[in-house]
């Protein structure tokens, strides 16, 4: 048999057959077929992930058909070097990676101070092998600036999430480019070692790129603190993104805590963080509403056919969770019960 055997995904064995020369780097394509007899690109490699690719050949352009009616072809590209670990890849390399096939991600969604910090302390400490990505809420305080160009030397500190709340119209665009790049750092970051070493892993993400849009920059938008034109242009890259890290910010999973806009006033009087004391009753309402038609009416329009399908855990939060053990036991069987669901589906 001429060519070569590459793991692609689990259990998915293909045999490449080959044709002219040699080459060191390239992206190796699958398409599926599709009933009108054309090809959609389902999945794209680096060849370095799957292969030893010196043994591939030069401008390697080559087709094969499998008997499950599946497409295969290669194809060199030079133009972006394949990178060196899969999980730290590029844009445009998302689905080599195609994040660790054995762990589930799920996002845990609600309204400010609802409790979601809180509930992932408890999951945490309940279940080692799930392991929980915070907000980057610190990095949003503490943006790095070089100050003035006289004082070049001296560091200075922004508060952006201070800055949106004192001026909401001006700093509402920058503060979702940031909030949303830090969450797709947050989320591309590398399974840690430990979790790929155990069981049925999880990794739980403090809010995501999802909620970003769907959530807080569209209700920015309702609200007028982002103009039409922020608006646009947010959702042109955060579409581009999305689709180009394809499954490395997919989800499996959403848990979304609900609690009445008036608990949550509540609980974020007796937080008392400093940049949050102008936020009312009213704010946290049009939150909740965003968080009700995305993930329960589902009458928010999402751009990601995969975010449909994710099923998605409602947990009502009124109560307290902290000081009562029978309702919290409660809520974590709930949430086991749920993360099972995940891995037998
Ligand atoms: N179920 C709950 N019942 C009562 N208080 C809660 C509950 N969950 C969280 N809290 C309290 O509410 C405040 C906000 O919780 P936090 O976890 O920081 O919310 P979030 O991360 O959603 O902003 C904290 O003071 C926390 O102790
Ligand atoms: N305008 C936005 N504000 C956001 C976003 N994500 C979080 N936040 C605010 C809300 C809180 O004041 C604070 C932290 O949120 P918690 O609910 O975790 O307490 O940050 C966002 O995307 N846009």
């Amino acid at each position: 048999m001429c060519g070569f055997v590459c793991r692609l995904t689990r259990g998915l064995h293909v045999v490449l057959c080959r044709t002219g020369m040699l080459s060191k780097a390239g992206v190796l394509r699958i398409f599926s077929q599709t009933e009108l007899g054309s090809f959609a690109l389902t999945s794209r490699f680096s060849w370095n992930v799957i292969a030893n690719t010196s043994t591939f050949p030069r401008g390697f352009s080559h087709t094969v058909a499998l008997n499950t009616a599946v497409l295969l072809r290669a194809r060199r590209m030079t133009e972006k070097p394949p990178a060196k670990h899969c999980c730290s890849a590029g844009v445009g390399t998302g689905e080599s990676c195609a994040s660790s096939p054995h762990v589930k991600r799920v996002a845990i969604e609600g309204n400010i101070a609802v409790g979601k910090s809180t509930f992932a302390r408890i999951l945490q400490a309940e279940n080692k092998h799930w392991e929980i990505t915070p907000e980057p809420l610190s990095e949003w305080q503490n943006i790095q600036t070089t100050g003035e160009p006289s004082k070049k030397s001296q560091q200075n500190v922004s508060n952006l999430l201070q800055m949106m709340y004192q001026d909401s119209s001006r700093w509402s665009y920058t503060f979702q480019t940031y909030s949303c790049m830090s969450r797709i750092k947050a989320q591309l970051k590398p399974v840690s070692s430990r979790l790929l070493n155990l069981v049925q892993p999880v990794q739980i993400f403090e809010r995501s790129v999802y909620s970003d849009r769907y959530v807080f920059a569209l209700n920015m938008f309702n609200m007028g603190s982002i103009n039409d034109t922020e608006w646009a242009i947010y959702q042109d890259w955060h579409t581009f993104l999305v689709q180009e890290f394809g499954k490395r910010l997919e989800l499996e999973g959403i848990i979304y805590l609900r609690a009445q806009p008036q608990v949550c006033k509540e609980r974020l009087s007796r937080r008392a963080r400093p940049e949050e004391k102008g936020i009312t009753l009213e704010y946290l309402e049009t939150l909740h509403t965003q968080h009700e038609n995305w993930l329960v009416h589902k009458s928010t329009q999402v751009h990601f056919e995969h975010l449909r399908k994710v099923p998605v855990l409602v947990l009502d939060v009124d109560d307290d969770i902290q000081n009562n053990r029978e309702y919290k036991m409660q809520i974590i069987t709930q949430v086991k019960n749920y993360v099972s669901s995940l891995w037998a589906s």
